[in-house]
């Protein structure tokens, strides 16, 4: 078990560069069990946990998988198995998006229910109602779902109650191999989606529309491997924009794509930000102070629920009070008991929060309860007064790449401890994959994390 220790009261300037999109690759990998000919390569594929967990479902279903110098290298010719089993099922919701793929290509998956989460509960229906649509039938038992078609899906109008990310890259993969065309109305339209759309095309597919309400796809009977670009991390550059913000910094973001980053910088320039973007990234300065702004999160082209808690922090600095709502997830607001630590004035009413601004933050001990929550409680750190100490990094080691040292190589104060483990962080411990159980200690961020712990098994 580890903790990050933030030391407040640093000013970040420099530049500091954007990892591939962890919502981008995760669909990807499991995109490439689609491929009957050819080796997929995935290039700028960041060295996540989540990226682990997603390669090994792959290998569980008999896919080889190769990770190097951030490129993932995927034989999906052989699959050895339909069934995704629960121990890697359980480490990550994303996992369930080998369900699509699998069913289109083989036929019938079966697949360990994916569970819910800190942030919400996070229900499956439209996946399963997608699937059902284009002809699959569903059951479900003993904690696994199963789904069979009897020959190749066929093509639907599938109109999705809720504009779904993750149901609509599930339908995309599933719709790419069935007979006739698939149209997903009131699809979602996330960058990530336009970037599978993208990756599916390529391998052979007939999509259309991605990034718009309707997206249609015109089944094909085969696909192949081949050669793909990652887009940057909108959240991640979202998440060092505000890093700079807090710090009242001067910080440019390298591969930030201002196109995905509306609404962010929208309420960044609102509260008095200067943002300065190019071709190549984005420059932020901290120069004003900050004045109060509302945000309601909502589904893309809107203000991203994954950036919701790292602008709660930032609000907390401005002169005056704002409203902060969250729409997309009923249970996105666990990190304001950890800001409250860290003497934070926020009031939870209803799905809003009541962010008091000119708050003098002190550092404390807090826990990260979820992935950006965490990143949300070191934004927090970077303006507090003393040192806080930040628990629960599996949750941000799912999502933020070296952020230690990135943020380090900004002139933070901030580093990386390990620390004594209890017998139940043990037991936790030996439950998790042996390329990540025989890691080196992780005393200290300095090196690359994710290929000190995984290279020597995968390659
Ligand atoms: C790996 C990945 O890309 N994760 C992102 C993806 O998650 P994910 O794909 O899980 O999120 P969804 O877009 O599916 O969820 C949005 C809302 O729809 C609801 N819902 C979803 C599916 C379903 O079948 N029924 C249903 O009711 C969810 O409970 C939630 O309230 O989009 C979220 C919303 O932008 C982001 O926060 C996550 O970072
Ligand atoms: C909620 C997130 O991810 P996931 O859907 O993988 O849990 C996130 O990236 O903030």
């Amino acid at each position: 078990m580890s903790k990050f220790i933030v030391r407040g009261g640093k000013r970040l300037t420099g530049s500091v560069k954007v990892s591939g999109a962890k919502n981008s690759v995760l669909p990807i990998i499991a995109a490439s069990l689609l491929a009957e000919e050819g080796d997929s390569v995935i290039v700028d594929a960041p060295p996540l946990d989540d990226v682990l967990t997603i390669s090994k479902v792959l290998e569980s279903l008999g896919a080889g998988v190769t990770y190097q110098n951030d490129i993932i290298q995927v034989d999906a010719r052989n699959l050895s198995t339909c069934e995704a089993p629960y121990e890697w099922v359980r480490k990550m919701r994303a996992s369930f998006l080998v369900m699509g793929p699998l069913l289109s290509r083989l036929g019938h998956t079966r697949i360990s229910l994916p569970g819910g989460c800190a942030i919400g509960t996070r229900p499956i229906d439209q996946h399963l109602k997608g699937f059902e649509a284009l002809g699959a039938e569903i059951s479900l038992g003993q904690g696994y779902i199963e789904a069979k078609s009897n020959g190749r899906l066929r093509g639907a109008k599938i109109y999705l109650d809720v504009a779904s990310v993750g149901a609509t890259e599930n339908i995309m993969m599933a719709a790419s191999l069935a007979e006739g065309v698939t149209t997903i109305e009131n699809a979602a339209k996330e960058p990530e989606i336009v970037d599978l759309a993208n990756y599916l095309n390529s391998m052979g597919a007939v999509v259309r529309g991605a990034g718009t309400g309707v997206i249609r796809i015109e089944g094909v009977e085969r696909l192949h491997g081949v050669r793909h670009h990652v887009i940057p991390d909108r959240i991640e550059a979202g998440t060092y924009m505000v890093a700079a913000a807090i710090t009242g910094g001067d910080v440019y973001v390298e591969g930030a794509i201002v196109d995905h980053l509306g609404p962010v910088i929208a309420k960044l320039e609102e509260m008095g930000v200067t943002i300065i973007p190019d071709e190549n990234g984005v420059r932020v300065i901290g120069d004003k102070p900050l004045k109060a702004v509302d945000v309601k999160t909502l589904p893309y082209p809107g203000f991203p629920t994954d950036m919701q808690s790292q602008m709660m922090a930032l609000l907390l600095r401005s002169e005056g009070t704002s409203v902060i709502t969250e729409t997309v997830f009923e249970n996105r607001f666990m990190h304001v008991d950890e800001f409250q630590h860290m003497n934070a004035e926020i009031k939870i009413e209803g799905r809003s929060a009541i962010v008091t601004g000119n708050a003098r933050l002190t550092g404390a001990k807090v826990c990260a309860t979820d992935l950006r929550a965490g990143a949300a409680l070191i934004l927090a750190g970077l303006a507090a007064e003393g040192t806080t100490e930040v628990g629960g990094t599996h949750h941000i080691d799912r999502g933020y790449v070296h952020l230690a040292e990135k943020l380090s190589g900004l002139g933070a104060d901030i580093w990386r401890v390990t620390l004594d483990e209890s017998p139940a962080e043990a037991k936790e411990e030996a439950s998790k994959p042996e390329t990540a159980k025989n890691a080196p200690s992780r005393s200290e961020e300095t090196k690359p994390r994710f290929q000190v712990q995984i290279q020597p098994t995968w390659v």
